[in-house]
């Protein structure tokens, strides 16, 4: 029988899952990895730390699934977006840690390209806006900070890539360099309407050629892993960002559906087939994973933190033991008793696009309790995503019917619940929720025959259950209101 490895190497863990003929998850594993803060609005990863925990994560999914190798079919890899890794080509290693997508230290950099008037044509040719959440200004601040950087690029000597080429490197003994359309979408150096890395923008921001990677389709027969890795020779068929790779795994292959991943941050992508759509209210255009040679567009908002916030309830105030039990803690309140929590921790993403923007808790009062604060924080990461959708139902010609759940948050039924009252649609969660690592396994067993056509595809979702909308149109926009008015009061507090 036919197996298909996903690796799955997110913000704050990598994961790796084995996936049977059926699309359905026969093992896994996951490790952590230290996240590092050097500055406020820093973020960064030891590029080696993803690596290695990747590694071991594909080694242990294999042992727990009790089988070899050479029962690859293939591997699917998916990956945080953006994340920027600077490495030498000879030696293999990073030239500093990597500049994690949350990073705002670019942010200055990206207002000056604004205010000289870029903007219009850095939105048109790549669906982005220059914000710092993208990897080519971070990839210039490496370059320019990193001492030798610079003229080591010049000479040809190093080599630029997400996460996703960071890992086929390593896999492939440094044999392959390469990338998706989905990967370098997020990059403000890739056109998305030509598919290829674009020279004006590379001399804009100043960034040689000679550091990118290939571009490969997100669905082919790409590269073999070095075969003392895993065991043998595996061949590497699956790429995509994780945000496009769980659209896919979502089954959202029709223009018009949609999904949102309750991860560390959130992030709605909307297919829209192939219509590069752009929007007018703040959402940004991307390549969405395509199981063919031709591209496929999403519209996407993207929220920097959802489940994150949780995990700040977790550690950073010591509200909740783990992340499940916040539920239990939010739901034993009605309501939030008034309290509402912005977590603008690293800035406002879209709609907003505020790096200055800072988290905030209003309507505090005497009674407040944790669980008030619990409860708000959920709703915090639903209002945001609502915001989400708002944007999208002014972009796109059809009105949304429902809305595919996934991701760590998304085993929260309390968050599911307001989202679906909140929204005014179904929210759905399938019953595998790892649909990240699904979505990179088909596009792997797609391209080698494991997994039937697109249209078979959809067959492997099956929803868990629905979220319907609770309370009144009036009642969820009359507390969107008072949401709005929390959001206005933490922008721009930082500038
Ligand atoms: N039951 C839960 N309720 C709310 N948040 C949760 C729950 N379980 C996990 N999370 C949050 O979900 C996130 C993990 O989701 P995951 O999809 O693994 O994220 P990522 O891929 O970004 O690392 C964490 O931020 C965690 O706090
Ligand atoms: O690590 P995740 O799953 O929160 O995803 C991060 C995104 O890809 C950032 O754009």
């Amino acid at each position: 029988m036919p197996y298909i490895l996903a690796l799955d190497q997110g913000t704050t863990s990598s994961r790796a899952i084995v996936f049977d003929e059926h699309g359905l998850p026969v093992a896994s594993a996951q490790q952590e990895f230290p996240q590092h803060f050097p500055q406020p609005g820093w973020v960064e990863h030891d590029p080696l730390d993803l690596w290695q925990s990747q590694l071991a994560t594909a080694r242990q999914a294999l042992e727990r699934a009790g089988i070899e190798a050479r029962q690859l079919a293939a591997i699917g890899i998916t990956n945080q977006r953006e994340t920027t890794v600077l490495w030498d080509r000879a030696s293999g290693k990073p030239l500093a840690n990597a500049i994690v997508w949350q990073d705002r230290r670019t942010a200055e950099h990206c207002k000056r390209l604004a205010d000289a008037g870029h903007e219009a044509m850095v939105r048109e040719r790549t669906g982005l806006l220059l914000d710092s959440y993208f990897s080519g200004p971070k990839l210039a601040w490496l370059l320019d900070n990193v001492p030798g950087a610079r003229q080591k690029a010049e000479a040809g000597e190093l080599a630029f890539g997400t996460v996703d080429s960071w890992l086929i490197w390593n896999l492939t003994g440094g044999r392959r360099h390469i990338t998706d359309p989905s990967n370098a979408a997020r990059t403000l150096m890739f056109n998305i309407h030509s598919q290829r890395w674009d020279d004006e923008l590379l001399a804009l921001l100043d960034i040689p050629a000679s550091l990118l990677p290939e571009v490969v389709t997100s669905s082919g027969r790409h590269a073999e892993t070095e075969a003392d890795l895993l065991g043998s020779a595996v061949l590497i068929a699956g790429i995509a960002g994780d945000q496009q790779a769980a659209l896919f795994g979502q089954a959202c292959h029709q223009p018009g559906m949609a999904k949102n991943t309750y991860g560390t941050g959130c992030f709605m992508l909307l297919q829209t087939g192939q219509t590069a759509l752009q929007s007018s209210h703040g959402l940004l255009t991307t390549l969405a994973a395509s199981g063919d040679d031709k591209p496929r567009y999403a519209l996407e908002g993207s929220v920097f933190i959802g489940g994150a916030v949780v995990q700040w309830l977790r550690d950073g105030l010591g509200l909740v033991p783990n992340s499940s039990a916040v539920e239990p803690l939010a739901a034993s309140v009605p309501d939030s008793g008034g309290v509402f929590f912005v977590p603008a921790f690293t800035g406002l993403g879209a709609p907003y696009w505020d790096p200055h923007a800072c988290g905030g808790l209003l309507g505090l009062s005497r009674g407040t309790t944790q669980a008030h604060i619990a409860r708000a924080a959920l709703e915090g990461i639903a209002y945001q995503s609502a915001d989400l959708l708002e944007a999208m139902q002014a972009d796109a010609s059809e009105p949304l019917t429902e809305l595919r759940a996934d991701g760590g948050a998304a085993a929260n039924n309390l968050l599911l619940q307001c989202q679906a009252d909140l929204l005014g649609v179904p929210v759905v969660r399938p019953k595998v929720l790892e649909t990240t690592a699904l979505g990179a396994a088909l596009l792997a067993g797609l391209a080698v025959g494991v997994y039937p056509d697109m249209a078979g595809l959809s067959a492997f979702w099956q929803m868990d259950r629905v979220f319907e909308p609770a309370i009144s149109r009036d009642e969820a926009a009359e507390r969107r209101r008072k949401w709005r008015s929390a959001v206005e009061r933490v922008r721009n507090w930082q500038a």
